[in-house]
């Protein structure tokens, strides 16, 4: 789940890409890149590292132009330590196109040996958005074939990605001296809305809260299957691409991935996460009593609207008993264990006054490899706790993700083959209480009528893309290069040393 965003305007973009991203630093802070167009040229520049780092003013001058693009990278394929593998990645022929991505191809494999036998394309990284930037660009190589390139032909060569790409994609792409072009997979199962500003700036990103954010008015969703073709003075084009398009955008979006001020496929991530803790409540009933728990505390930063509610509803005092470091970045999107397990202690500490004594209720959005839940526990009772209860505004991710999250192997999942008798075990906590699959549906669903359904894979083990061979996906994910503590990581946590 990167954070992608493209615009066209008739004035300077570089400033506007760079607020859209760190507007959407919540979906990825591994890497980041902006692409800006001056006439035919494309600037670039792209580095390991979350926005403010990656951009100092001198690199922010050189990205002239009106027209551009960026991406915060959360790596879920290749190897999240290659800044080759940063984005937006480039590619000469046909035109010039660069290309941002968010999601994950689970055919890249096949297609990147197909490319190179087939269609005679090097790529030159393990990363699968530089796979689908050489489909894109043989396609519109072959839909342009001694004709112009006019909006026609771009759909043409979208039409035939969609018949070639599996997996989930969101994307938007530069296509020097014609314009900007962004879609979505046949599914939607990521996000990509546009907007308007009053200048006439168009823009495409992942989050509205990007739009938004940067003094744009939202519009639309795009559509899935969909392709928006914005050309350079500003027209925008559309059409259907796909031959069957449903909508099933990833639930996991609305549970942690998203911000909680955005509005995707017209659901409200807030009030979705209001909705979670409404049916958690009930479940919470039938395992404690209300009158056993003498405090809920949030385990911050995504679970916080389930947990009001939830404590609402129950009538139990809502306390903050956790202060989180704001400067210590989201755990569960960094690359790698050993870093993960270490920064949970540096971004929580206790409020132990909260804790002593009392039955308290801690409440989650998701607990996916445990890492902060046992940490949690055990924070909590070292601060005098007397009983520690667990909720998690999510049921139990039993199955791995293929579509853009990293968590692409069962065995890293504390509740795969687990009863959850035996996870609370492992966890430490008194008592375990999860949500339930269809309740979870429910409690989202119900926000958008219009919905086909959800890519709620890691939860029930149904793929939306129905192809899906999760041990040979398993397999090859197993063997990227995962990151487990270097000095690097243990540096990149350390907070800055003021004495220096
Ligand atoms: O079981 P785990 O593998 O630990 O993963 C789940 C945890 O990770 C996320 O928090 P994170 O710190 O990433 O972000 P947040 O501040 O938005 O809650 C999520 O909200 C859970 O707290
Ligand atoms: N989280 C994402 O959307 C990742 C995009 C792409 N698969 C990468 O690893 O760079
Ligand atoms: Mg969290």
């Amino acid at each position: 789940m990167c954070g992608i965003v493209g615009v066209v305007s008739n004035a300077p973009v570089n400033q506007l890409l760079y607020d859209a991203l760190l507007l959407l630093q919540h979906r990825g802070q591994d890497a980041a890149g902006i692409v800006t167009l001056l006439e035919r040229k494309f600037f670039m520049h792209k580095a390991k590292g979350m926005v403010r780092d990656v951009f100092r003013t001198r690199n922010m001058r050189a990205l002239p132009g009106s027209v551009g693009l960026g991406q915060v990278r959360y790596p879920t394929a290749g190897n999240a330590y290659s800044e080759e593998e940063a984005q937006p990645f480039y590619v000469n022929a046909p035109f010039g196109i660069v290309l941002v991505h968010n999601g994950n191809l689970t055919n890249a494999h096949a297609l990147r040996s197909e490319l190179f036998s087939t269609d005679h394309r090097h790529t030159n990284t393990e990363s699968d958005s530089e796979v689908l930037l050489n489909v894109l660009a043989h396609e519109l190589e072959r839909a342009s074939r001694g004709v112009p390139l006019n909006p026609a032909e771009v759909f043409a060569a979208v039409k035939n990605m969609h018949k070639r790409l599996r997996g989930s994609y969101a994307v938007v792409s530069l296509i020097a001296g014609h314009g900007l072009l962004a879609f979505r997979d046949p599914y939607g199962i990521r996000p990509l809305c546009m907007g308007r500003s009053a200048d006439g700036t168009v823009m495409v990103a992942s989050e509205s809260v990007a739009l938004e954010g940067s003094g744009h008015v939202f519009e639309r969703n795009i559509a899935p299957g969909e392709a928006v073709f914005i050309d350079l003075q500003g027209n925008v084009h559309s059409m259907q691409c796909a031959e069957a398009p449903t909508l099933n955008p990833c639930i996991f979006e609305f549970v942690y991935l998203a911000r909680p001020d955005s509005v995707l496929d017209g659901i409200s991530v807030y009030q979705a996460r209001l909705n979670l803790g409404e049916t958690l409540a009930k479940r919470v009933v039938s395992t404690v009593p209300p009158n056993q728990i003498d405090v809920i505390i949030p385990i911050p930063e995504s679970s916080r609207p389930s947990a009001t509610q939830l404590a609402h509803l129950l009538g139990v005092p809502y306390r903050e008993g956790f202060v989180k470091n704001r400067y210590v970045g989201r755990t569960f999107i960094m690359p790698g264990q050993g870093v993960r397990k270490k920064s949970v202690r540096q971004k929580l500490n206790v409020i132990a006054s909260e804790f002593k004594g009392r039955n308290v209720l801690l409440v989650d959005d998701s607990i996916v490899r445990g890492t902060t839940s046992r940490e949690i526990v055990q924070m909590a009772r070292d601060a005098g706790a007397r009983k520690v209860y667990l909720a998690s505004a999510a049921p139990p991710v039993r199955y791995p993700n293929v579509y853009g999250i990293d968590m692409p192997t069962k065995d890293e999942l504390v509740a795969h083959d687990r009863t959850v008798e035996q996870i609370r075990e492992l966890i430490g906590c008194d008592a375990l209480i999860y949500q339930d699959v269809d309740a979870m549906k429910r409690a989202i669903g119900s926000l958008n009528p219009k919905l086909d359904g959800f890519d709620a894979s890691c939860f029930d083990g149904v793929y939306v893309t129905g192809d899906i061979d999760t041990e040979a996906i398993s397999r090859m994910n197993g063997n990227r290069p995962r990151i487990e503590e270097t000095e690097e990581d243990s540096s990149r946590l350390a907070l800055p040393n003021h004495s220096e």
